[in-house]
């Protein structure tokens, strides 16, 4: 069976995400880029992680007015990688152009509260009420834009699952029993996520911070 874990390659250097991917790719069942390679290495960098021959997970965290995310995901046409991030908090019209502007095979996932936040961080930005509440907002948001699913914590997918069986979940911020939590805030375990309902898990320095990151992926998938 396919892993369900997808490993989060933050790094600017192509020659490591390279190196990790190639170490890894037996145990993980695709590879996330997020900003930090995108800054370095743009849509050509991305190519050339895509010929690597693993599913693409491009977390680019979308955010704007709806016509500057609509456009802004037609140019990444050709990448057509297997998911692709936008922010919930962007609003139905965003969320709905950047779906409209995606390739068919994209799953496009809103992400409704970073994993690195807490309810006192939610309140500093003028959000009153619990993660939890704020997670199934955008959550019924994204559904009615006619996303394809989510991201959330491990803390709030049973929750997200139940109002819409049909999504599609998310679940970064996880952490081996006893790893190193970092500036995550709501984590939970692998096992855990995936039993409350997460479709994939996001793992970044739990296997790329690891000695050995090949152990690491294989010792996470293990345990699910
Ligand atoms: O709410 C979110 C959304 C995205 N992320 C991303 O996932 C990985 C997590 O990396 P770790 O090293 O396992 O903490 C990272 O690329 C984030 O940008 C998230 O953590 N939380």
């Amino acid at each position: 069976m396919t892993s369900r874990i997808f490993v989060a390659l933050d790094t600017p250097d192509i020659d490591r995400a390279k190196a990790i991917a190639n170490r890894v790719r037996h145990h993980v069942g695709g590879i996330k880029l997020g900003l930090e390679f995108f800054m370095a290495n743009g849509r050509h960098g991305v190519q050339e992680m895509h010929d690597l021959g693993l599913p693409i997970f491009l977390d680019l965290k979308l955010h704007d007015i709806p016509n500057t995310v609509g456009k802004a995901v037609q140019a990444l046409r050709g990448l057509d990688p297997a998911v692709l991030t936008v922010h919930g908090a962007g609003g139905r019209a965003m969320l709905e152009d950047a779906k409209a502007a995606a390739p068919l095979g994209t799953k496009v996932v809103a992400v409704t509260m970073l994993t690195s936040l807490d309810e006192n961080d939610l309140r500093t930005t003028g959000i009153e009420g619990s993660a939890h509440d704020q997670v199934l907002r955008l959550t019924d948001l994204a559904m009615d834009a006619g996303l394809d699913g989510i991201v959330c914590s491990g803390d709030e997918v049973a929750a997200a699952h139940k109002h819409w069986p049909k999504g599609f979940f998310v679940v970064p911020g996880v952490r081996p029993a006893n790893g190193h939590i970092g500036d995550q805030k709501r984590v939970v375990t692998p096992r855990a996520a995936l039993d409350a309902g997460a479709s994939i898990l996001v793992v970044g320095r739990p296997i790329t911070g690891a000695d050995d990151p090949d152990l690491a992926a294989r010792e996470i998938g293990a345990t699910l």
